[in-house]
Formats: C-alpha cells, structure tokens, sequence
C-alpha cells in the first residue's frame, strides 16, 4: 500500500512556480530518491510531504488522510529529518536521543535503544557532549539517530549525507536499507546521485517543478 501520496501538488512562494503538478507514491518497503539542482524545490517537496506545509494546490496523503503535521497520528507515522533541526543547548547528545525516545512512547526499553543509536550512529563516544562541542558531521549524525530511537511508517531525509564522511556515508546507506527492508518508505532528497543508486527503488530529478524519471526497476 501507498503510505504516501502527493496529487498534483503546486507550490509557490509568490511570483515563481516551485512545484508545478507533482504526483508522487511512496509504498511500504519502498524508497524514492529525489535529485535535483540547488533551489529545484526538493526541500519544499519534502516539507509538504511531511505535513509541515500545505501545498497551495493539490494533496498531499498520509495513509489516506491529509498529510498534516498538526495530527498526532501523522507526527506519530512520520519521521523526518529536514533542515538543520533545533537542539537545547543545556541538553547532551544522550539526553536529546532519551527526550525523543521517550516522547515517542518508548518506555522503559528507552535506554536500551538510545544505546544502540549510540553505537550505530558512532555517538557513543560523544553522548555526554553538549550539541555546541560536537562537529558538523557529528551534529548531522545526531539529527539522523533521532529518527532511530523512535516509531515510524515513513522515514523523510534531506540530504542525509551532508557533511558525512565516507564511512559514515557507507554506514547510512546500510541503515537506510535496514529501514526499508523493515517495511518502511522512505523518501530522500539528495545530491549524491551514488546514494541514491544504492539505496532507492525510483530515483526523480526536480526540473521545472515537476519530476522526471531518472531510474525505474
Ligand atoms: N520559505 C520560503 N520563502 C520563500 N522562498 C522559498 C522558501 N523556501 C524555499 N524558497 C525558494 O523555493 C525554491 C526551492 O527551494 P528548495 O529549498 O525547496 O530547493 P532545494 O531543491 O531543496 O534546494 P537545495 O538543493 O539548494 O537544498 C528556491 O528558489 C528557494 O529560494
């Protein structure tokens, strides 16, 4: 089943067109990857598909209900990671994964996942730092565990691979693979068109507001 659906969606942010018809279908245990150039709007694609924008035309569905971040069960479903997320400064490494954790209905098994998290997303060593001590590429591994310690249906990730090293970048890949073979959708923008070879199933370029096929299976 489609776990998202985009219906002729149209965007602007005044005079020039940023969407401009777009219909896209994301499946469970299925990942679509979305290349494009700088300003293509992949970003506004994902923040509509993520229910933290309301396209100006068309629809966006969440399993069947209007993708809308404002519903508990579409911020309980959906994980993303989109533009540099807020951190509490006074909050650790450790304690930002807990706070998710939890929040999510964790629970006692809270702990025991952030540990893992830890370890996957090379933390470990840093989990009693403050956000303003660890370094970009560290910072962009915290934003990516917090979709690790908690539930989700579909995973959204822009640019996941952004100031990641080489390993870390192998690293993601294999995680994004884990969470699709796990029943997940997955829907990413990125300019690594190598990540997205080995990670999606139907790979668009954003070109004019609409989607091109770059790939099919
Ligand atoms: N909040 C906003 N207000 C006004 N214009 C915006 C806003 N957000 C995006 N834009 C504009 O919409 C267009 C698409 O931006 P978007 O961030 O979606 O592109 P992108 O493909 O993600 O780019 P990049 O690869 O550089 O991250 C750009 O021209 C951008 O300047």
């Amino acid at each position: 089943m489609e776990i998202l659906r985009l219906v002729d969606v149209h965007h602007d942010y005044g005079e020039r067109p940023v969407l401009a018809g777009v219909d896209l279908g994301v499946r469970a245990a299925e990942c679509v990857a979305l290349l494009g150039d700088n300003g293509a709007g992949k970003s506004t694609l994902l923040r509509i598909a993520a229910g933290r924008e309301l396209p100006v035309r068309g629809d966006a569905f969440y399993r069947d209900s209007p993708a809308d971040e404002n519903q508990p069960h579409v911020r309980t479903g959906i994980a993303a990671v989109l533009e540099a997320g807020a951190c509490y400064p006074d909050l650790t490494v450790r304690e930002h994964l807990m706070l998710v954790a939890l929040a999510h209905g964790g629970g006692e098994e809270s702990q025991a996942t952030v540990d893992r998290a830890l370890a996957r997303h090379r933390l470990a060593d840093h989990a009693d730092v403050l956000p303003s001590g660890l370094s970009s590429g560290l910072t962009q591994l915290l934003a990516l565990a917090t979709a690790w310690v908690r539930p989700y249906d579909l995973l959204i990730l822009d640019e996941p691979e952004q100031r990641l090293d080489a390993r870390a970048r192998t690293e993601l890949a294999e995680r994004l693979r884990a969470a699709k073979h796990n029943g997940a959708a997955l829907l990413i923008a990125t300019h690594d068109p190598g990540l997205a070879a080995e990670v999606s199933d139907h790979t668009f370029t954003l070109d004019d507001g609409q989607l091109r096929t770059l790939t099919a299976p």
